[in-house]
């Protein structure tokens, strides 16, 4: 409850927030020209000698002006820094130091001074953390009718080299030229833009909308357009000052050998669902082979991240609770999608983010229909989780659903939407939901030999047309 009651004292909504910045800094930025104009005005009044009188008219006004303008600057300033009086970073550490007292948590390994990213949880950590993990098993598997499985974290070599990750599970890692330290390159431009926006009361409203699109657009940039915006804003390295490298691709998982030999190499996995996919075919046997059906895990994750900050919500090793739902892909609707149709929340499509407008409320069965939400299937698993992060205590104003943007996705998703939290960090990921197509599946099959696939029996016979290509043997089903 203590918790609740500080936050609660973080009153105005984002968005009106936004208007009321925008606003003020337009404002001011007004405020200077004519302050720059009546001082021009002022020194052409001098420099024609013109009457005393007229001089210390003139003057009044800049001086009037001058007050105008520092008006505007202290509201600026202060809803920038706006959190009904106490500082968010003050409040963060007060929360952070009673947690580590009282044994929610504890830096992993405390007595050899720690490891960046790891954490221990100890006793009232474990019973919120058993707590969390018990509702989410009894909203998600008991309510769904989910099977559930649980596979080791010690992954083989394959699995992950057809999945994607030994090629492309990286960030893109920037280093301080001189000391070598590494930090991740979207972070620091992240850092970059919310530091002058936050601190810089001179910039232009332009220049301010520039910086919010990079913010928006972030998660979108290469690796080419990353380092170009380091080098186009003078960013450094935060402890040193010194020139950064380029930015260039780090691959997070932790590598390990499977086994004595050292020949058998094998990766802690980075994430859960890996184990659910390999697993399909016993699973769809198991489901009486009917679609669709949601397999789920809940277990550790180990991601080698490059530089781990905010406590917990970026460490190296974490728990995971994954569903995967498998779907007729010519059939995404979903039988009880109605139960959640009417729910309204915010969203945040990728339009709105492009063209800089804040989140808004929207009906999720509107976001349905008009297809700002691909399909039925995902809606139902939205507001699903909506409804999840609301009965565990998240307040409704400070939980938006932000869609990727078109680059920020996986080339075989159809669609992405994160739940973000709004917190003293900022909005943050905590949940990620996607289409992601038949692609891991296919994936799998195509490496181990093992069809991973469904069959639907049509009540019909149907006649179908199939042209093989001898030399690539493509096989093109007609529909
Ligand atoms: N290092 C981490 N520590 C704690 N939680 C994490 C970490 N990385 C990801 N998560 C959480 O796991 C969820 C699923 O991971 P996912 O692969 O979608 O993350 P991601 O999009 O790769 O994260 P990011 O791009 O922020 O690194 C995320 O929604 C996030 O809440």
């Amino acid at each position: 409850s203590f918790q609740r009651t500080q936050y609660s004292l973080f009153s105005s909504t984002s968005s009106a927030m936004a208007a009321t910045e925008e606003s003020l800094r337009k404002a001011l930025s007004d405020k200077q020209s004519a302050v720059e104009a009546q001082g021009n005005a002022v020194r052409a009044l001098k420099a024609a000698a013109a009457p005393k009188a007229d001089i210390d008219a003139a003057v009044q006004s800049l001086n009037a002006l001058k007050l105008e303008k520092t008006d505007v600057e202290r509201q600026l300033q202060s809803i920038l820094s706006s959190d009904g009086g106490l500082s968010r970073e003050a409040f963060r550490q007060a929360a952070v130091n009673t947690l580590e007292r009282r044994l929610f948590y504890i830096p992993s390994f405390k007595i050899y001074r720690g490891v960046a990213g790891l954490y221990d949880y100890g006793p009232p950590g474990c019973a919120v953390k058993s707590n969390v993990l018990a509702f989410w098993r009894q909203h998600f598997v008991l309510e769904e009718n989910m099977l559930e499985v649980d596979c080791p974290c010690v992954t083989p070599e394959v699995v992950l080299k057809a999945s994607g990750h030994v090629d492309k599970f990286t960030d893109l890692m920037v280093k301080d030229e001189k000391t070598g330290t590494c930090y991740r390159a979207d972070h620091l431009l992240k850092d970059f833009c919310n530091e002058k926006l936050q601190k810089d009361l001179t910039m232009s409203s332009e220049k301010a909308a520039e910086l919010k699109h990079v913010l928006a657009t972030l998660d979108d940039l290469s690796a080419e357009a990353l380092g170009a915006k380091i080098k186009e804003y003078g960013i450094t390295a935060p402890e040193t000052k010194n020139p950064l490298s380029d930015p260039y691709p780090f691959n997070l998982m932790f590598q390990t050998s499977i086994g004595p030999s050292g020949l058998s190499p094998g990766y802690m996995r980075p994430e859960t669902a890996q184990g659910i996919f390999v697993n399909f075919k016993d699973l769809y046997y198991y489901n009486g082979n009917k679609l669709p059906f949601a397999a789920a895990q809940i277990g550790q994750a180990f991601r080698n991240e490059i530089s781990p900050r905010q406590g917990l919500l970026r460490v190296r090793e974490f728990t995971l609770a994954e569903i995967e739902h498998f779907v007729d892909p010519d059939d995404k609707s979903h039988p009880k999608y109605k139960e959640v149709s009417e729910l309204e929340f915010l969203m945040f499509p990728r339009e709105e983010q492009m063209s800089g407008q804040s989140a808004k409320r929207i009906r999720l069965g509107e976001a349905v229909s008009k297809g700002i939400v691909n399909n039925e299937t995902l809606g139902y698993f939205i507001g699903r989780v909506y409804l999840f992060l609301t009965r565990l205590g998240i307040d409704k104003d400070r939980l938006r659903f932000r869609q990727h943007l078109a680059n920020e996705m996986a080339h075989y998703a159809a669609d992405c939407w994160d739940a973000e939290i709004e917190c003293s960090y900022g909005w943050i990921e905590c949940v990620g939901i996607a289409d992601r197509s038949a692609y891991d599946l296919r994936a799998h099959t195509d490496k181990s030999g093992v069809p991973l696939v469904a069959h639907e029996k049509f009540s019909e016979p149907k006649e179908v047309e199939v042209l093989f290509n001898i030399n690539n043997v493509y096989i093109y089903p007609v529909p």
